[in-house]
């Protein structure tokens, strides 16, 4: 039996919000097993940071500036790749942002921000490359979900909303282009260490471990915090021939945290 190789040569892979966090791990990842690296962020700065940083890894990347919730500027930049690159193979979903905010205190404008970052634009993302995957005769989406793509917390309502819903769009794009041999399937981190969790981790004043911190290591069974280097080979895998079979599912990268009640309190 011939085993399907993880291999990601000849493929081009475009990861969305990669300058740095877990998009920048991931693309590095994908990378090292020989893909070519497209990437966008929505800055200037960020993306000439984000090339500096890949280069520094040995990989010469593509660096876009693109917003990923403007649809003219998202099929602009498709085009471009398509043009400059080659037709995409492989779409990270990775783009986003978290409002931490009591419900009842979020405006209706700062709740659709975080839905048209964490939601609208992995739709029209996966919208500007699926008529090129199809016409190609494969393609990989994998959309960067969440904990809160099953469970809900104090102040990230919108942010659960938006990534629950994100679970949802990954099955239905599984359920509508699965027959032209695309695979869209999730990848579900648990809490990692970026940037945007870094406030739930900020030491307090006199130097204890913020009570988050402490809460998050109790629920997780592997007792740490995740790395961005832990999402790396669910994300070669799932980008990989390896997994042309598997569609439409979240793969929880999360420690056992969605598996575990929880330490009885001493
Ligand atoms: N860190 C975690 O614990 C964790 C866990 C689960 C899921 N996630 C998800 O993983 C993804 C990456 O998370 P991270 O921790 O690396 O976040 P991050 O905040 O460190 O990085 C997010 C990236 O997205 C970019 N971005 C934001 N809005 C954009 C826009 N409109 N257009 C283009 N780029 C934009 C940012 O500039 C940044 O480069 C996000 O979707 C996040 O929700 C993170
Ligand atoms: O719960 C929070 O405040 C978070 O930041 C959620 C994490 O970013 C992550 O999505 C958990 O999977």
């Amino acid at each position: 039996m011939e085993l399907k190789n993880f291999s990601l040569e000849g493929k081009i892979a475009l990861v969305t919000g990669a300058s740095y966090g877990i998009g920048f791990a991931i693309a590095c990842g994908m990378a090292k097993c020989g893909a070519t690296i497209c990437f966008n962020d929505i800055k200037q700065e960020l993306v000439d940071k984000g090339i500096a940083a890949y280069k520094e890894a040995g990989i010469e990347a593509h660096g876009y500036v693109c917003d990923v919730t403007d649809e003219d500027a998202v099929n602009a930049l498709v085009a471009t790749i398509e043009k400059e690159v080659g037709v995409i193979d492989i779409l990270v979903n990775n783009a986003g942002i978290i409002k931490r905010i009591p419900m009842c205190e979020m405006t209706a404008a700062q709740f659709r921000q975080v839905i048209d970052v964490d939601l609208n634009a992995p739709f029209i993302v996966s919208k500007a490359v699926i008529p090129s995957m199809i016409k190609k005769g494969h393609g990989k989406i994998i959309n960067i979900c969440s904990m809160m793509s099953e469970l809900g917390r104090e102040t990230v309502s919108a942010y659960a909303a938006a990534k629950g819903g994100l679970k949802m769009l990954t099955k239905n794009i599984c359920s509508e282009y699965g027959e032209y041999n695309i695979q869209c399937n999730g990848i579900g981190p648990g809490y990692i260490e970026t940037p945007q969790t870094a406030p739930l981790r900020e030491r307090q004043p006199d130097g204890s471990r913020h009570p988050f911190d402490q809460f998050i290591v109790s629920k997780t069974p592997a007792a740490r915090w995740g790395t961005t280097e832990d999402l790396v080979g669910p994300a070669v895998f799932l980008a990989s021939d390896a997994s042309d079979f598997v569609n439409g599912h979240i793969l929880y990268v999360d420690g056992g945290i969605l598996a575990y009640i929880g330490k009885q309190p001493q």
